[in-house]
């Protein structure tokens, strides 16, 4: 498990390109057969990447949680963005194709992944944070969640936002997750853009092709900054940072939260007076 500290908006202003993407990009988040976790101190926050490939791959806890097992204290958000999988929880088996989700709540002890075939493996992407209580397991299938239009082709964000975790949707102690896809043509996000003091959150880029490259805008409004990401990247975002970007092909992203509180609408807009 790697770690991250939180950062203040100040050290921000000074960071290089290098020390940038050392606080925030999270990258090779799925090696074939291993479990990449880091660990943000944003929200205690857990951010990783379950590639199983032939033997199932089971979600071990670290000797930093001290917890006896990984969802002793904690709930966990999984997306599969890969070939079919499974997800088998204290002995009872989900099937996930791709974009479906599983919310997994604190108390199970044995988490086992695996992909259907080798050729085509399963990705799972894991967003974990703290619990104080114990909510059900539950699937949803990407294809039944309705989304909600935004954007348009004349603004080049025409997208289709799904919320999964959410309080009208899975119910959990902290985490609010869900899948946004841009339409052919379309290519930024979260534009107007937006912080929300009260929460974390985290970026994970996919289906974008090998060779485009996102440019990701973070730091506080007056102060943006810029990460170029590949495909199968995530992004941490303090809750003082703005989080969007454009990228030189449409693509989708999970975005994932943690914090204060669970309104999804609870967010400070940023005119785009106020950009620097
Ligand atoms: O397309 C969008 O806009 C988003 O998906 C925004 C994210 O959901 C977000 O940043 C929520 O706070
Ligand atoms: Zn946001």
């Amino acid at each position: 498990m790697e770690f991250r500290y939180a950062t203040h908006p100040d050290q921000a202003q000074a960071f290089t390109t290098s020390e940038l993407r050392q606080h925030y990009l999270m990258e090779d988040l799925f090696i074939a057969g291993e479990t990449k976790l880091i660990y943000s101190m944003e929200d205690r926050t857990v951010i990783g990447g379950i590639q199983p490939s032939g033997e199932p791959v089971t979600l071990e806890t670290h000797e930093h949680l001290k917890a006896a097992y990984f969802l002793e204290r904690r709930e966990v958000g999984i997306f599969n963005i890969g070939g079919q999988g499974s997800i088998t929880v204290d002995g009872q088996t989900y099937q996930l194709e791709n974009k479906d989700c599983l919310y997994v709540g604190k108390g199970n002890k044995e988490l086992l992944f695996s992909s259907e075939a080798t050729d085509s493996p399963a990705k799972f992407y894991l967003f974990s944070a703290p619990a104080h209580t114990a909510y059900p397991t539950q699937y949803a299938a990407f294809k039944e969640v309705e989304g909600d239009h935004l954007g348009s082709s004349e603004q080049a964000n025409e997208r289709v936002l799904r919320r999964f975790i959410h309080l009208e949707g899975i119910k959990s102690c902290q985490i609010v997750m869900g899948v946004t896809a841009l339409k052919q043509g379309s290519v930024w996000n979260s534009m107007p853009t937006h912080t929300h003091h009260r929460r974390m959150e985290a970026y994970l880029y996919f289906d974008l092709d090998a060779n485009a490259r996102m440019f990701h805008l973070m730091g506080r409004p007056d102060e943006t900054r810029h990460l170029v990401m590949k495909n199968e990247q995530a992004v941490l975002s303090p809750p003082w940072s703005i989080h969007c970007g454009s990228a030189t092909n449409n693509y989708a992203f999970i975005w994932a939260m943690a914090g204060e509180n669970q309104t999804f609408t609870d967010m400070d807009q940023v005119a785009m007076d106020e950009l620097r």
